[in-house]
């Protein structure tokens, strides 16, 4: 590995974000071959009709890939991945790499990463920020860390998923800052959707709110993207709401353990916990305005 020669890359995980991902290393021609498996193994069928390679277990994808990506849905979906049967350990030999993308706690990141380098791999966190659009459109923010001289070797696999990368240091440091980053986010929309239920309870346009927050300090993309959804009151999901209040309680556990006070994101994960409970999970996160409103 790292010899020059191009790399065999495996990719773990094809939902919303991994297909796209994966698809995209694909289309650069920069790898020797991408290996793809997913939990539901029918959804590897599009990525192999465009040229991928396939394989029925996560260890067999380590077993015949340089480094393999993941993007799982969670940490018992990466844990799964890694300690379950025939999982990423059984395939791990020394001098291969492990890079994790899913959006997870440092805790389980820091778990993975042990047993991966106790085998002789190396291992990398590599979360993101940015949804649906940007993954397909390779326009990531990679929040990378863990193993430095993995993390440069995996940079041009970066470069075709992302439009930048950031080396925050040890593993868990990108854990961390992805879960600052999506408690921020969580919160914002949060207000956000609060902000147009007022409106509209108050007898006034929704759209002409969006202008006005648009034109002003707190003229954001979320805002403009998620507005006009908001408005049709329809969610196709880019980011599911269930991962948005994942990422929340996983900031909310990190707050606790440092005594930070998080008020406001406590808050907001009450909202994103009614909204999954009226079996708005599988929708996008903007779906939170649901629980918003009062239906009287
Ligand atoms: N969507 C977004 O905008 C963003 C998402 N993220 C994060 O990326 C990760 C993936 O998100 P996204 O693609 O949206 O999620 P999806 O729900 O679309 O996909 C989840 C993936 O995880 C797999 N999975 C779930 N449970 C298990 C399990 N127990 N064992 C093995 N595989 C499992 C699913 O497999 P199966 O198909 O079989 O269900 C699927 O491949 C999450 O951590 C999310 O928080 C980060 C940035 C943006
Ligand atoms: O974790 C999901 C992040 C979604 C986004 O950054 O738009």
């Amino acid at each position: 590995m790292g010899d020059g020669a191009k790399l065999s890359v495996g990719f773990l995980g094809l939902g919303i974000m991994g297909e796209a991902m994966a698809r995209n290393l694909l289309k650069s021609g920069l790898f020797a071959s991408v290996t793809v498996w997913n939990r539901t193994l029918s959804k590897c069928q599009a990525l192999v009709g465009e040229g991928a390679k396939s394989a029925e277990t996560p260890a067999a994808v380590v077993g015949s890939c340089d480094v393999t990506f993941a993007m799982l849905a969670d940490p018992d979906a990466a844990l799964a991945a890694v300690f379950g049967d025939n999982g990423v350990l059984a395939g791990i030999t020394p001098g291969k790499g492990y890079v994790d993308m899913s959006t997870v706690d440092e805790a389980t990141s820091t778990r993975i990463g042990e047993a991966v380098t106790a085998k002789g791999g190396k291992f990398v966190e590599g979360p993101v920020s940015g949804s649906k659009k940007p993954a397909i459109d390779g326009q990531l923010i990679i929040m990378g860390a863990g193993d430095k001289e993995l993390y440069d070797l995996v940079q041009p696999a970066f470069d075709v998923m992302g439009k930048k990368s950031f080396y925050l240091g040890s593993t868990g440091a990108a854990a961390r800052m992805k879960l600052v980053v999506n408690m921020v986010m969580g919160a914002m929309m949060g207000a956000f959707c609060e902000g147009m239920a007022l409106a509209d309870k108050a007898g006034l346009e929704q759209s002409a709110l969006l202008e006005i927050l648009g034109l002003g300090a707190m003229a954001n993309p979320m805002f403009a993207l998620k507005g006009p959804a908001i408005m049709a009151r329809n969610y196709p999901p880019a980011f599911p709401l269930k991962h948005q209040q994942k990422d929340l309680r996983l900031a909310l556990a990190l707050g606790d353990s440092l005594g930070q006070p998080l008020p406001v994101a406590a808050a907001a994960n009450e909202v994103y916990k009614a909204a999954r409970g009226a079996g708005k999970g599988d929708e996008d996160f903007a779906a939170v305005y649901e629980a918003t409103v009062n239906k009287k």
